[in-house]
């Protein structure tokens, strides 16, 4: 990637001071404009260490060993796995002025952000509702609205969709696939969603025992199977019917790699002519 990066770590590693072993080891990594990047990896893999470093809690709200440098260019908010656990506001309202009020910004321009951000979450009305009392995906956008609110170059976001339901994550996705076209945000996310995360990033990492394992672009990300296979990580379903039809010599190995999404895979398949019945004969 060319230009200068947004963020990055270099050679990071950080151990917890009751940690037994580093969380993260050795970890180098950049971020640049625009670019939306997932991280995935198995339970207890560092991601959501790896999220606190990147945004910087990691080293200065934790206390352990930290070695290496991080750098950052530009304004960056974070969005946590619970969004209910950090709300403080009594209105959705309050929730998002809270902390641009700390930041000592004018009334008038917070009302207008406050405006700005509900109609970027797609939240126009909710603003004299009571935080608490909202759907899951609802209380997810709330808290994307107020990291949203301090324009942001940078968007970390953990989990956002580990506790939604299909729709409700799939409402999240798109709302990040809405920020990155409209408003050119980096956004690094951590999700176990693989199939939305083939769909949306541009780049996705693999974690495995605080190590980096894999940072591919996603096409041939998604391509690592045996790789992702080993690690316990989902492999969407496009990807696993495409290596069956390959198997089966339904389907040529294509050039550009592996399908991202059910669609696409379809429209391939249509290319070489297999349809309901089978191949065609030529
Ligand atoms: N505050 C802490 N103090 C000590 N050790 C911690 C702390 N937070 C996390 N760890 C340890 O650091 C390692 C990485 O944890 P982390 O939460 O980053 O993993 P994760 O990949 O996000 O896991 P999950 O998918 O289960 O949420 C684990 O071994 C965990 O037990």
């Amino acid at each position: 990637m060319n230009g200068k990066p947004l963020l990055r770590l270099d050679d990071v590693s950080w151990q917890y001071e009751s940690g037994r072993r580093p969380a993260l080891s050795n970890l180098t990594l950049s971020l640049y404009p625009g670019e939306v990047v997932g991280i995935v990896g198995p339970s207890a893999a560092g991601k959501t260490t790896l999220l606190l470093a990147l945004s910087g809690l990691i080293p200065s709200n934790y206390t352990g060993h930290f070695s290496g440098k991080r750098e950052v260019e530009g304004e960056l908010g974070i969005v946590f796995q619970d969004p209910e656990t950090q709300f403080i506001g009594l209105t959705v309202e309050e929730e998002i002025a809270f902390s641009l009020e700390n930041s000592g910004r004018p009334d008038e321009e917070i009302a207008q952000r406050i405006d700005e951000v509900l109609r970027l979450v797609g939240l126009e009305g909710f603003a004299p509702r009571s935080p608490f009392e909202l759907s899951g995906g609802e209380k997810q956008r709330v808290a994307i609205a107020s990291a949203l609110a301090h324009r942001p170059q940078i968007l970390l976001l953990d989990e956002p969709t580990s506790e939604l339901d299909p729709k409700g994550a799939k409402d999240v996705f798109h709302l990040l696939q809405r920020l990155k076209q409209e408003q050119e945000i980096a956004i690094v996310v951590s999700s176990h969603a693989t199939e939305e995360l083939a769909q949306f990033c541009d780049r996705v990492l693999l974690i495995a025992d605080g190590r980096i394992e894999l940072d591919l672009p996603t096409r041939p990300f998604f391509g690592e199977i045996e790789e992702l296979e080993r690690h316990g990580i989902l492999i969407p379903d496009a990807v696993l019917l495409y290596q069956e039809l390959c198997r089966a010599h339904l389907l040529q190995k294509r050039e550009e790699g592996v399908p991202l999404h059910v669609e696409e895979l379809a429209a391939w398949c249509r290319e070489e002519g297999i349809g309901p019945g089978g191949r065609k004969q030529t």
